[in-house]
C-alpha cells in the first residue's frame, strides 16, 4: 500500500462575492498516494484551481479535513502553513509565469533552490532530463515545451516533495505536450508527488488516477 501524500475528507470550499457566496468544491473526498501521476479532470469552472489552491496550502477550504503528509492543514498556524508550502511547488499553464525571464536557465534553477532554502541546485539534471546543453540559454531561447519542462525542473531545484500543476499542456501544441507530459512521469519516477489539473487526452492516458470533478450544483458535483 503506497503513502497516502494527500488525503481530503469532505472539503467544501465557498468563495464570498458581494452576490452572494460561491461553492467551488462540494464535499470532494479522495487520498493522493505518492506514487504514479493524479490527474484532477472536469469541466471550466468544476473547482480544479481551487482544489490545486488548497492542496497547495495557498487557501484553507471552509470546511472539512485536508492533511499533507499527515498534518492537519486546516488547523495549522498561517507560520507552520508556511512551512509546509515550501514542500510543494506550483507550474502555471502559462510558462512564462513560471520562470523568469531575465535569468538564464541554470539561474532559474540556481533562483528555485534560494527561494526555498535548498542548496545548491544539480545542473546536470538538465543533461539527464531532457534540457541537454542548455544551461547557458535565455529562456527566450527555449520552446514553449521546454520552457514548461524546465518549470518542472525547477521542482527538483527547489527539493519540492509535491508538484502541483494547472493545466500544464493546455497551451502547447501536442508535440511540446508531450515533453512535458514526459518530464512529468520523469518526477514521478524521481519520487515527486505529481498532481495535474487537466482535460488533456495526452495526460489523462498517463494518469496513474484521475478525480473528475462535475459542475458543482445544488446536490455537489456530478462526481469525484
Ligand atoms: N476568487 C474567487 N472568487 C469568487 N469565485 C471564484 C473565485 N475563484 C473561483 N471562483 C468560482 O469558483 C468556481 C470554481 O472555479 P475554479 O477556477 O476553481 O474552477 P476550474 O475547474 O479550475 O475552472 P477553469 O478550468 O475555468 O479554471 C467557479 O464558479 C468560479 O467562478
Amino acid at each position: 500500500m503506497p503513502d497516502v501524500v494527500y488525503s481530503v475528507r469532505d472539503v467544501v470550499h465557498r468563495y464570498r462575492t458581494p452576490s452572494g457566496d460561491v461553492t467551488a468544491v462540494q464535499e470532494a473526498t479522495f487520498d493522493i498516494p505518492a506514487d504514479g501521476l493524479t490527474v484532477l479532470a472536469g469541466p471550466s469552472g468544476s473547482g480544479k484551481s481551487t482544489l490545486l489552491r488548497l492542496l497547495g496550502v495557498i487557501e484553507r477550504p471552509t470546511s472539512g479535513e485536508l492533511t499533507l503528509h499527515g498534518n492537519d492543514t486546516v488547523r495549522l498556524t498561517e507560520r507552520a502553513r508556511r512551512a509546509l508550502r515550501r514542500e510543494v511547488h506550483l507550474v502555471f499553464q502559462s510558462p512564462v509565469d513560471n520562470l523568469f525571464g531575465y535569468l538564464n536557465v541554470r539561474d532559474n534553477l540556481r533562483a528555485a533552490a534560494q527561494l526555498s532554502g535548498a542548496g545548491e541546485p544539480d545542473i546536470g539534471m538538465l543533461d539527464r532530463l531532457g534540457l541537454p546543453g542548455t544551461a547557458d540559454w535565455a529562456i527566450s531561447a527555449l520552446s514553449g515545451g521546454q520552457q514548461q519542462r524546465l518549470a518542472f525542473l525547477t521542482a527538483l531545484a527547489a527539493k519540492a516533495s509535491v508538484v502541483l500543476a494547472d493545466e500544464p499542456t493546455s497551451q502547447l501544441d501536442s508535440t511540446s505536450a508531450r515533453l512535458v507530459i514526459d518530464t512529468m512521469l520523469d518526477l514521478v519516477k524521481l519520487g515527486v508527488t505529481v498532481v495535474a489539473a487537466s482535460h488533456d487526452d495526452a495526460v489523462l492516458e498517463v494518469a496513474a488516477r484521475v478525480y473528475g470533478l462535475g459542475r458543482v450544483g445544488r446536490g455537489g458535483h456530478d462526481r469525484l
